[in-house]
């Protein structure tokens, strides 16, 4: 029989308050993100939620009328859930809601904004971490502990069906929101990335900004069957990165984000509090890895709110490969100089 979201928090987070906090956080969100689905689904309201305000976030992204909406609704659900801070993409410094709360929230309240109006799957990314007396009086200081003390993590899909991905640190599980039913019910019961897959995501339009080491890494791949890998490769790039994680978690494979030549993009686009740690969470929850190109996500700390990473995430044996480019670039260069020197975008 298929189990709801609510019998399964009831039996992962029933040991302690914390964790029945927890729990009371992921039904407050759930609550949320169906109030988002329905904004989005919404005929009325669509043309005006892609639009773009005349405001920027603290990130230096022009804000979207939706990214704005679904910031107040997880707000509201953060206050409903009694969270001691909450720390959004959407806001410049960490909110304080209840002093004495023992979780704070990080969030990215949508995720895949440039997609907003062209009705491709977007999201919202969570993370739940404890608040110690240590933090007490600064509060943005509860967002900068490594990912590896999150008490769960998780994301939305706002696409063909409303997906939560979950891990309260055992496992990774996906619930899917049944309007019969009336809340969300179990879809996979505990993800397993595949491990031989041949499928990477990036932005490849940035080839020319990337390192040495990154563009080696694509170019054996596109090399495909007659290159290094010997095996040819699918590329896809959704724009959205709560869509290509739920890909790669179901179908295997890899994604790069990484730190570019672009003005600002020396650690990428991706936030390492409220995108890279959460995700990275649920990847390794779910055998795979997440690493900023060399080290794991969960185990750096950020150093403020809004900090970037770069991001590399998958399959475990993918990952690590990547990080031999990265920590080795002469290995690359003692290989067959017919790889070496072949790519399809260098001359
Ligand atoms: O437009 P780019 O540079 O390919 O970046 C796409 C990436 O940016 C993001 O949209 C960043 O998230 P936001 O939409 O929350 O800013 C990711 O979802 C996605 O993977
Ligand atoms: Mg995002
Ligand atoms: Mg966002």
């Amino acid at each position: 029989m298929t189990s709801s979201l609510d019998a399964y928090l009831g039996s992962q987070c029933d040991s302690d308050p914390t964790r029945r906090q927890v729990a009371e956080t992921i039904r407050q969100l759930c609550a949320a993100s169906v109030k988002v689905r329905n904004t989005i689904t919404n005929g009325s309201a669509s043309e005006h939620l892609g639009a773009s305000r005349d405001a920027m976030n603290a990130g230096g992204d022009v804000q979207k009328e939706l990214d704005v909406v679904a910031d107040r609704l997880f707000l509201d659900a953060a206050k409903a859930a009694g969270i001691a801070y909450f720390g959004s993409e959407e806001q410049d410094e960490a909110i304080v809601i209840d002093r004495d709360g023992a979780l704070a929230l990080a969030i990215d309240p949508l995720d895949g904004s440039s997609n907003i109006e062209t009705n491709v799957s977007i999201g919202t990314i969570f993370s739940i971490l404890p608040v110690t007396d240590a933090h007490r009086g600064d509060p943005k200081s509860a967002f900068l502990q490594p990912g590896s003390r999150q008490l769960a993590a998780g994301f939305f899909i706002y696409g063909p069906q409303l997906l939560l991905v979950l891990s309260v640190g055992n496992g990774t599980h996906v619930f899917i929101f049944s309007s019969s039913f009336g809340g969300f019910v179990e879809l996979i019961g505990s993800v397993s990335i595949p491990e031989r897959a041949s499928e990477f995501a990036i932005n490849a339009s940035n080839y020319r900004h990337w390192e040495p080491q990154i563009r080696s890494y694509i170019d054996d791949c596109l090399a495909g069957a007659e290159g290094p890998r010997e095996r040819d490769f699918n590329m896809r790039w959704i724009g959205s990165m709560v869509a290509d994680c739920y890909r790669i978690l179901v179908r295997g494979g890899v994604f790069l984000y990484p730190g570019d030549a672009r003005k600002g993009y020396a650690k990428g686009r991706l936030r390492h509090v409220y995108e890279a740690s959460p995700v990275a969470f649920c990847v390794e929850h779910a055998g795979g890895s997440a690493t900023d190109g060399l080290h794991r996500i969960l185990d750096i700390v950020p150093d403020s709110l809004h900090a970037r990473t770069s991001l590399v995430f998958g399959g475990k044996r993918e990952v690590a490969r990547i990080a031999r480019y990265m920590a080795d670039p002469a290995e690359l260069s003692e290989r067959s100089p017919l790889f070496g020197k072949r790519s399809l975008f260098r001359a």
